[in-house]
């Protein structure tokens, strides 16, 4: 396929660049301890300071892939697929979800819900960046929010973005990795004092998998 066909693919959410895939446990949130294939979409402009994966924010350096051919090999591995980048929002999710539920397969994301929603998800989980923050109907529709914590007024931000989620919605605080020693004190404390927020922790990074 010429250039000029490929982006016009990437455009319709036909093709998406992939970043890597793989089997591994739900590290973090709700679903953490179970089994599920992990496909990282690059491309993400948000710009967290402590991003883990700042190599996927430059969707260039992603090779434009099929969905069918993503869908096919997902298949193989789980049938729990999590869809994460990268910002996958970025990009149309609804050739990928429909290819996805067409093999009967349970589809979550991870998103920071900075762009508008696309596809169809059994899990969302909203995880909103101060940056830029999330518009609109992913509120209504997220099963989880998980706000990541780096200092005292993430907490502040985290009630903010908890007044603005649907009743069912399960509330996470979870760590951010490199200050993790100082911020787990102060999370535990919230989280007492607080009972309605549950701690989520990167648990694949303790037991070392990807
Ligand atoms: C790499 S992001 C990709 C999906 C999407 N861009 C997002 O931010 O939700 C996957 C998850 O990891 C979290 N995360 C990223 N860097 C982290 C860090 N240094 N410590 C803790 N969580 C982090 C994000 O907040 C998000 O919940
Ligand atoms: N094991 C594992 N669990 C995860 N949960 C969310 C992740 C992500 O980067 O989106 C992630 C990840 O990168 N690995
Ligand atoms: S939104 Fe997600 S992928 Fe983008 S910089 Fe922030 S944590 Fe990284
Ligand atoms: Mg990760």
């Amino acid at each position: 396929m010429v250039k000029d066909e490929v982006l016009k693919e990437v455009d319709k959410g036909n093709m998406l660049p992939l970043m890597e895939e793989f089997y591994t446990i739900q590290g973090e949130g709700f679903h953490k301890g179970t089994a599920a294939y992990f496909i990282r979409v690059g491309g993400c402009d948000v710009g967290c300071h402590w991003c883990d994966v700042k190599e996927s924010w430059n969707a260039e350096t992603h090779p434009p892939t099929a969905i069918q051919q993503i869908t096919e090999n997902a298949a193989k591995y789980s049938d729990t697929i999590v869809i994460t980048g990268g910002e996958p929002l970025t990009w149309n999710m609804k050739p990928l979800t429909d290819a996805l539920k067409a093999k009967n397969l349970k589809i979550h994301i991870e998103t920071s819900g900075a762009y508008p929603l696309t596809g169809t998800w059994d899990w969302i989980c909203l995880s909103p960046k101060k940056n830029k923050l999330p518009e609109g109907r992913i509120y209504d529709v997220a099963h989880e929010l998980k706000v990541i914590v780096f200092n005292k007024h993430d907490l502040i931000f985290a009630e903010q973005e908890a007044a603005k989620t649907n009743k069912d919605c399960i509330l996470y605080l979870q760590p951010e990795w490199s200050v993790r020693d100082k911020v787990v004190p102060m999370i535990v404390d919230y989280v007492m004092q607080n009972p309605k927020w549950k701690v989520s922790l990167q648990t694949h990074k303790y037991l070392n998998i990807p």
